[in-house]
């Protein structure tokens, strides 16, 4: 019945959660109907409890009556016999009575302690899950160059082994340059970003960081050179200022304000009423997708990583926004970026550019070299040129 009633609840969080795409598909009608068919589960997994408790309740009332009836039948026998005296008789049913209760009062306890135990056997099951990813490595360099390479990487998810997505994969990626990887979509660049932050681990190769394989590095010091703005970043209810310091106990005004230039987001906040203590709302509702991606930006700058990975943050910025933010990005000789790229003439000026395809490096150098070796790149920017000028 709870895992019934979980699933009930996820489907009512899922419609609330995208209720702007059930209204815009008009399908208010459909997602009741599937609301209702998980109660009705959930309905009829609780009509048999209670039947098998009402039978349950009904046999233990008739076998307490036959008892009874058991009990003063035998005992005016008994009487009669003069085996019994009648106070005998009487203190026999008080006993009856208190042990009956007694016994009642365990069933109960058992019957609670049951559900209990299946309950705390689901958290437990989280509780002593074992991550298959290891945090325990130690290593926190004082200096960190933000040297990438990743070396012959096999790697399949593990909800589809069978598919390879990345085979053979190796790239150097320098420290404080711009690299781009681009190809045509679900060859694999996102993966390699994901590899990268350590949600998942190769079954064959390594991710070193200047020269040390990831899981050799603190996970706390790893995951503070590391910041990722992804294609729809996640704001939280409260201040725009809240949002940007996220999970950093100390920064100052001049800090979230740096951060928020080079994002391309500080004209936007100044011209908003409260400015940065303007509330984003539940999820950021409050602010359009591309202001919002912007803080997105500002607040994994104003952590001061080593390493910054953009994730297409093409698809909710326009071509002059992500060009400021490359440009300010690309101004700090200090910091990696590595850039996911659909809009292939926002990355022009990156220092090395990589074509993925196949979960394979096809090629790679600049947009000079690329354009003169006349391979994936020169073909996939013709392509997007003729998309860009096809008529509508
Ligand atoms: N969590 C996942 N579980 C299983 N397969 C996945 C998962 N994420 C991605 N894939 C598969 O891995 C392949 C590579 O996906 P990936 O997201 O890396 O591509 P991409 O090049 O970044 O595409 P896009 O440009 O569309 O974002 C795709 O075939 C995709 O279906």
């Amino acid at each position: 019945m709870q895992d019934s009633m979980a699933r009930t609840n996820d489907s009512a969080n899922e419609v609330v959660f995208g209720i702007r795409v059930v209204r815009s598909f008009n399908t208010e009608k459909h997602e009741a109907n599937r609301y209702d068919k998980r109660l009705l589960e959930t309905h009829s997994l609780k009509i048999r409890r209670d039947t098998v408790r009402a039978i349950y309740l009904l046999g233990r009332r008739l076998t307490g009556l036959g008892m009874q009836v058991f009990i003063l039948y035998y005992g005016r026998l008994f009487i009669q016999m003069g085996q019994m005296t009648t106070g005998n008789l009487v203190s026999f049913i008080i006993y009856q009575s208190d042990l009956g209760n007694s016994i009642r009062t365990l069933t109960y306890i058992f019957g609670d302690m049951l559900n209990s135990v299946m309950a705390a056997g689901k958290v437990f099951e989280y509780i002593d899950r074992k991550p298959q990813i290891s945090t325990d490595g130690k290593l926190k360099p004082d200096q960190l160059e933000g040297r990438i390479s990743y070396c012959g990487l096999n790697f399949s998810y593990p909800s589809n082994p069978d598919k390879t997505v990345l085979q053979d994969f190796s790239l150097e990626v320098k420290a404080g340059q711009v690299t781009a990887l681009v190809g045509p979509s679900g060859e694999g660049k996102s993966t390699c970003v994901s590899l990268l932050q350590r949600l998942y681990e190769p079954q064959e190769g390594e991710i070193l960081l200047d020269d040390e394989p990831l899981k050799s590095y603190d996970h706390h010091f790893f995951h503070n050179k590391i910041a990722v703005v992804s294609q729809e970043p996640v704001l939280f209810s409260g201040s725009i200022r809240d949002n940007i310091t996220y999970g950093l106990t100390d920064c100052s005004m001049e800090k979230i304000e740096e951060a928020a230039c080079k994002a391309n987001a500080h004209d936007f906040i100044k011209q908003l009423e409260k400015g940065y203590d303007t509330e984003v709302g539940e999820s950021g509702g409050q602010l359009s997708k591309s202001e919002r991606q912007r803080i997105g930006i500002a607040r994994a700058l104003a952590r001061e990583p080593k390493i910054i990975i953009l994730d297409e943050i093409t698809s909710s910025l326009d071509a002059e926004s992500e060009n400021k933010v490359l440009q300010a990005l690309a101004s700090c000789p200090n910091q990696t970026l590595l850039v996911i790229a659909h809009r292939l003439k926002t990355i022009e000026q990156a220092d090395q550019i990589v074509v993925v395809r196949g979960g394979k490096v096809e090629e790679k150098g600049t947009h000079q070299e690329l354009m003169e070796l006349q391979g994936s790149y020169h073909k996939l920017r013709n392509e997007l040129f003729d998309e860009a000028n096809s008529p509508q």
